[in-house]
């Protein structure tokens, strides 16, 4: 039996442009998604998402047959998770080169789905480790990631950057543009504060609207140009320790992904309380549509009041987390 987990993430700049090739920088959170993988006797795939819930029911789904998933849960929600998985077990089977590899596979995580918060990469991530490793593989970090970015790709419907996958396999604080991936070392101490509405928006969905707004208007192509600068600034920013401009970038670049259309009624709502508790920034992160929002605050004054804002269903603070992916 093997156990791999991965991080999840938050968006201090650069979601959905980085889609075009401009820079992003995610930053790790400590919130990890738990894949444990057992081979077996065949050549079939098992899988327990625990998480896959309505209703605090468990969902199982065999791939490769016909099962009907024994709950009922929404089956786009089902067929992603499936094409997750499934996805990262062909990975694992190419690295071993062993093509009729099965297992057994239980997911857990303590990230939101499909909120902002990168769930999908992180499955993705601890998926493909922990069924190398079951096959006798270690992978790199790297290698991970890049396996785990072709996953994204082939699920978000061939729209999707390396930001979240690079991020949760490598921990810490990232900056991705295009192919270019690396870590940011020495990334000043962030009060980083989520708000959760509860709700989920659709990355795909959100991609190819933003992907029809570029095409129809050169406004909006220099919108996501926009978003690219902020991102530059930004990383002066951080570069020079200077949290007060992070967050006034922060706040920017939120007023730009709304302009694209990916905010939302509670994440606008949730955006303006964090900033009027005196908030250093706010902003959506990940696909938007709904889900998270991030703020910058060392005081508690930000998490009190999201937790008094209607459309908020909870609030924490989330420490960087300088690990990715990890044996457990
Ligand atoms: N714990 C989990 N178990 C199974 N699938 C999961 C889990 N967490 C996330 N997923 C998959 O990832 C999808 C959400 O990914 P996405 O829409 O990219 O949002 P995000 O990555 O921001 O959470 C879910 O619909 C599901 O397919
Ligand atoms: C919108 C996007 O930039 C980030 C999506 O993040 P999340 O899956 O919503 O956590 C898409 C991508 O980079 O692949
Ligand atoms: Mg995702």
């Amino acid at each position: 039996m093997t156990v791999s987990s991965a991080p999840g993430k938050v968006y201090l700049f650069g979601e959905h442009a980085v889609v075009y090739g401009e820079p992003a920088v995610p930053c790790a959170i400590e919130r990890r998604a738990r894949v444990t993988v057992e081979s077996r006797d065949d050549d079939r795939l098992r899988v327990e998402a625990r998480d896959l819930t309505l209703d605090g029911f468990t969902v199982e789904y065999s791939s490769g047959a016909s099962d009907a998933p024994d709950v009922n849960v929404p089956t786009p929600l089902v067929e992603a998770a499936m094409g997750y998985v499934d996805g990262a077990v062909e990975q694992a089977r190419d690295v071993a080169d062993a093509p009729d590899a099965g297992f057994d596979m239980v997911v857990e995580s303590d990230i939101p789905l499909g909120a902002g918060l990168g769930s999908s990469a992180a499955v993705v991530v601890a998926a493909i480790d922990a069924a190398a490793r079951e096959l006798d593989c270690d992978l790199t970090p790297e290698e991970v990631a890049d396996r785990a970015y072709r996953v994204e790709h082939e699920v978000q419907d061939g729209q999707a950057s390396r930001a979240d996958t690079f991020c949760s396999a490598m921990g810490g604080a990232v900056r991705v543009e295009g192919d270019d991936c690396a870590r940011i070392e020495d990334v000043p101490n962030l009060p980083l504060v989520v708000g959760y509405d509860g709700g989920a928006g659709d990355t795909g969905e959100l991609v190819a609207g933003v992907r029809a707004l570029r095409d129809e208007y050169a406004f909006a192509a220099d919108t996501v140009e926009a978003i690219g600068d902020v991102v530059r600034e930004g990383e002066d920013a951080l570069a020079e320790d200077d949290v007060s401009a992070v967050g006034k970038l922060m706040n920017f670049d939120h007023g730009l992904l709304s302009a694209l259309g990916v905010s939302s009624r509670s994440l606008d709502a949730m955006v303006w309380a964090a900033r009027e508790a005196g908030a250093l920034g706010a902003k959506l992160t990940g696909a938007g549509g709904g889900g998270c929002i991030v703020a910058l605050d060392e005081t508690p004054a930000t998490e009190t009041a999201l937790s008094y804002t209607p459309g908020c269903e909870s609030a924490f603070r989330a420490e960087l987390d300088r690990e990715g992916v990890r044996a457990e």
